[in-house]
């Protein structure tokens, strides 16, 4: 895509229509469809009522946006991952013209990213894979943008994705982070994060609500202060709200009327298995997948509430305490994001650089939070064995936090309560900082019985025990 090129977005569904109406208002043309068509009529009824719709153009299908649309074209999708986006292409590519641009926004798998770059590019067109953040709020007035392609793919979209992205103090919350699926990745491992800090405040939560028999209105008021200082942050901000929120039936808390089985579309799951996948474990990450799971087994949890009838130990735990275990718990799971993205640019040559990617998140996305500056300056600096968690900074909120975490998964479990990801950031930093583990032991097992050889602490390789004289 060049400059000039013209824009056009299928798929105007909650994404699409926000993101639609933000382009429009940062002035540029655009040209719209979406699958059901009647839906295109009833978006350009909402954009002229917001008083943008001068240079908007809708379309009944994808192929009369296309052949509307004067050559160049850059055509955004905003679609469900997986086989829509790939029926999706197959549907748009007879109709392209040589130099045209597929960008896929909505979430998708890197690894498919990779591969439909691969094919579309194939055929003489510009695939980006782009990840976009922020909710509805975020694309209609500045989502955080992670993209990923050629840089001349992105030179020619840059305008406009400059235009139409969150601003942190006037910079732009987009940037390019390297070919074909490295967008995909960096949104991927956001979503990761996003998992990892919600599992981390609704545990806090838990604690105090069935721990200490504070109301949710109660718990939101500590939200609500905690927002003010070293956990401040949107996700913070909006467990506030939702706690103090009540049910417009009952009149009682909002939270209390909503079944306890969270949803996952799979970003997280996918990070987690890319963790894994690359040698690594993000286990904050992975216990929140992992809970998400449990969560909708909530049958077998009633089941299992009755059979072990487990006692909930009443708790009573410093406020402040409860703060700084969930700061703690938040700097692991960036921490944990940004390992897996360091892993994964070094398997995929990618050079990512991660002081920009914390500094495109501190506006418009999910995670945004007052630690990501920081983490922007920590990677710019001097990093010990590349570990954010060494950092000057972070080393010592973590050193000054972690008496607080031990304490509250302490209670925690002693009491019954469940608290894996905050239990997985303790196990993770207790294991950081002891120097000789166990794992000689694992080593002795697999020699036993496997003949694996190991390395003995003088330096020599392929040594045995001996265990079978
Ligand atoms: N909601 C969010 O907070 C965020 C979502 N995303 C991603 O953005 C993308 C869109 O999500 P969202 O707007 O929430 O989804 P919605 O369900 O609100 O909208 C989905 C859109 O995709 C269209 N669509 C559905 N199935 C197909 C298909 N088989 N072929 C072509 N078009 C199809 C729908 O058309 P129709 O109207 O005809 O049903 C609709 O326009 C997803 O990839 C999602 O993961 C990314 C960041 C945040
Ligand atoms: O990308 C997003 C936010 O950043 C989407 O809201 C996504 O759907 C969230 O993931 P899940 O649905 O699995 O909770």
């Amino acid at each position: 895509m060049t400059e000039s090129a013209t824009l056009g977005l299928f798929g105007l569904g909650t994404m699409g229509s926000a993101l639609s109406l933000n382009i429009l208002e940062k002035g540029f043309s655009l040209h719209v469809t979406n699958l059901e068509t009647e839906v295109v009529g009833e978006f350009v009824k909402e954009a002229e009522d917001a008083g943008l719709a001068e240079n908007l153009h809708g379309a009944d299908d994808l192929a009369k946006m296309v052949a509307a649309m004067a050559p160049p074209r850059a055509i955004i999708l905003m679609i469900p991952s997986g086989a829509p986006v790939d029926e999706t292409i197959e549907k748009l590519l007879p109709h392209l013209a040589k130099g045209d641009t597929i960008i896929d926004a909505g979430n998708a798998d890197f690894h498919v990213t990779r591969r439909r770059t691969a094919e579309v590019e194939a055929q003489g067109f510009t695939y980006i894979g782009m990840g976009v953040s922020g909710g509805e709020d975020g694309a209609r007035h500045g989502p955080a943008m992670m993209v990923g392609g050629s840089p001349a793919a992105w030179s020619g979209i840059r305008d406009v994705i400059e235009g139409i992205a969150a601003k942190f103090e006037g910079s732009p919350c987009a940037d390019h982070f390297g070919p074909d699926g490295a967008g995909h990745f960096v949104k991927t491992v956001h979503n990761g994060i996003e998992y990892a800090d919600m599992q981390l405040i609704a545990e806090t939560y838990g604690l105090m609500r069935n721990g200490q028999g504070q109301s949710p209105s109660e718990v939101g008021e500590v939200f609500e202060r905690w927002n003010k200082g070293v956990l401040e942050s949107y996700l913070v901000e909006i467990t506030a709200k939702v706690l103090q929120a009540s049910d417009t039936e009952t009149g009682g808390p909002a939270v209390d009327v909503i079944v306890d089985a969270a949803g996952q579309k799979g970003t997280g799951r996918w990070t987690a298995i890319e963790a894994v996948r690359l040698g690594q474990s993000a286990n904050v990450i992975e216990a929140a997948v992992a809970a998400r799971a449990w969560s909708s087994e909530g049958e077998a949890r009633a089941a299992g509430s009755a059979i072990f009838d487990a006692p909930r130990g009443d708790l009573e735990l410093d406020e402040a305490d409860l703060e700084a275990a969930l700061l703690v718990g938040r700097i692991v799971s960036y921490a944990q994001g940004f390992r897996i993205l360091d892993a994964a640019s070094a398997e995929y040559d990618w050079s990512i650089d991660y002081a920009r990617v914390a500094e495109v998140w501190r506006a418009g996305c999910i995670i945004r939070s007052s630690l990501l500056g920081d983490i922007a300056a920590a990677f710019r600096g001097d990093l010990p064995e590349g570990q954010l968690i060494f950092s000057e900074t972070f080393a010592k909120l973590i050193s000054e936090g972690l008496p607080a975490l031990r304490r509250v998964v302490g209670a925690a479990v002693a009491g019954g309560h469940a608290v894996p990801a905050l239990a997985s950031a303790l196990g993770f930093l207790d294991t950081m900082r002891t120097k000789r583990g166990t794992a000689d032991v694992i080593q002795a097992q697999r020699d036993f019985f496997g003949h694996h050889g190991f390395v003995r602490i003088d330096g020599r390789r392929d040594q045995h025990g001996p265990w079978w004289d």
